[in-house]
């Protein structure tokens, strides 16, 4: 009997080019950043050790990495017209169009002339984000203009700082720090693919993030942490959870942080969070949105053996943080640029521009007939 065909929609299964960066879905726990396991990193690695080893291929030794945390620190602070821009954006615009917008204006006042200077637009970003995002947010919502910069240690620790304007515990920047590696590369995921065709076409590295933010933006991709939360927070008891995903199931409604393109049966980064889900609740006291998120991952597999994907426990991981739900997705940003760069950076260096075929299923052939005979 014929085997059943691949569904080959949205590109799945097909190879649309070649990474050094990533494998997914392959040995080990599944997911591997440049030959490194993604839990070997998560328990033994910093954030600034895995984006210095996305940038160069491989770990920072303690002098490394010690210049190049050096190198980011005095990269924070924004510039004054960045600042205007953002003060300019209502309070009840998503963040995910604030970091796009943030991003793109950051690209008009420090440009990358060439591609001489992509390490360097890189960690800009990737030091400026978390101030793009607090000094929004704060402005917004407390009317209070921020100081960009602080003194703390990690970008993760930096950016908990720049939004409770306290020193964050040496756990939430641990927690921090966690996130951004398990967030920060995954092959030719949507967001990072669309990165990679901007940059074959010769763009600049702040054109290719940009429409980067704006695909991770989508509730199918990044904004599903945001998208969990949302739906977990409205589950009153373990009980009503599953009774309320069992009505979401059958009106065929897709159920957030469940499910993935490529892994079949978990999703390795989900391990990790949750793990830290269940400690931060269990030093809450109310365990209850660990217990129901649990409630949630029963269910689903019981039900659709669909299981958690790298968003789903970062939502009470999250929230358990004290995190404003709307800034999860920003959060994926901060860590998920340093994939993106490198990608970009690695299309540059053997590229040919991405334009695929397509299968024509329009009209036949035919002559444009006068307007008056229409
Ligand atoms: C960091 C990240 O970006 S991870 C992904 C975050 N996104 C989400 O959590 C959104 C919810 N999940 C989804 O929508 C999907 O699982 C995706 C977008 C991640 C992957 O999509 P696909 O590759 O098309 O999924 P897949 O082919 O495995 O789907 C198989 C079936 O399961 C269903 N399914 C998959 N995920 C879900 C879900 N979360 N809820 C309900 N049904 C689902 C599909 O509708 C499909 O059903 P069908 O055969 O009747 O059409
Ligand atoms: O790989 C994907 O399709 C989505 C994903 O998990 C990611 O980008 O982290």
């Amino acid at each position: 009997m014929a085997s059943k065909p691949v569904n080959t929609a949205g590109l799945r299964g097909q190879s649309a080019g070649e990474t050094a960066l990533c494998t997914v879905g392959k040995s080990g726990s599944g997911l591997t950043y440049c030959g490194y396991d993604v839990a070997d990193l998560a328990e033994n690695a910093t954030f600034e050790e895995v984006a210095y080893l996305l940038f160069n291929g491989e770990l920072p030794n303690q002098a490394q990495l010690a210049a190049y945390k050096s190198a980011l620190k005095p990269m924070r602070d924004l510039p004054d017209a960045v600042k205007s821009v953002l003060k300019l954006i209502p309070k009840d615009t998503h963040p995910m169009d604030v970091m796009r917008t943030g991003c793109s204006m950051l690209g008009n006042i420090e440009p990358e002339k060439d591609f001489s200077e992509q390490n360097q637009a890189a960690n800009r970003l990737l030091a400026a984000f978390p101030a793009i995002m607090c000094y929004w947010y704060k402005f917004s919502h407390d009317g209070v203009e921020i100081d960009c910069m602080t003194d703390e240690d990690s970008l993760g620790g930096h950016f908990l700082r720049l939004l409770n304007q306290e020193e964050p515990s040496e756990q939430h920047k641990r927690v921090m720090d966690v996130s951004l590696i398990l967030y920060a590369e995954h092959e030719f995921n949507a967001s990072t693919f669309t990165a990679r065709v901007c940059a074959s076409t010769l763009s600049d590295m702040f054109s290719c993030i940009t429409g980067a933010i704006g695909t991770l933006r989508g509730p199918l991709h990044g904004g599903a942490n945001e998208a969990a939360m949302d739906m977990i927070e409205k589950f009153k008891s373990p009980t009503d959870a599953k009774e309320q995903m069992s009505g979401m199931l059958a009106r065929k409604e897709k159920i957030m942080g469940f499910g993935h393109a490529i892994y079949r049966t978990s999703d390795p980064r989900n391990t990790v969070i949750k793990a830290w889900s269940e400690k931060l609740a269990a030093e809450n006291g109310d365990t209850s949105l660990y217990d129901i998120s649990v409630a949630c991952e029963e269910f689903m597999w019981d039900t659709k053996k669909l299981f958690c994907n790298a968003d789903f426990f970062h939502a009470s991981t999250y929230n358990y943080m004290g995190i404003p739900t709307k800034l999860f997705t920003p959060i994926f940003v901060c860590s998920r640029l340093t994939g993106w760069a490198a990608h970009v950076m690695e299309q540059r260096a053997n590229n040919r521009i991405i334009r695929p075929s397509a299968d024509y299923t329009g009209s036949e052939p035919r002559k444009v007939q006068p307007i008056s005979a229409r």
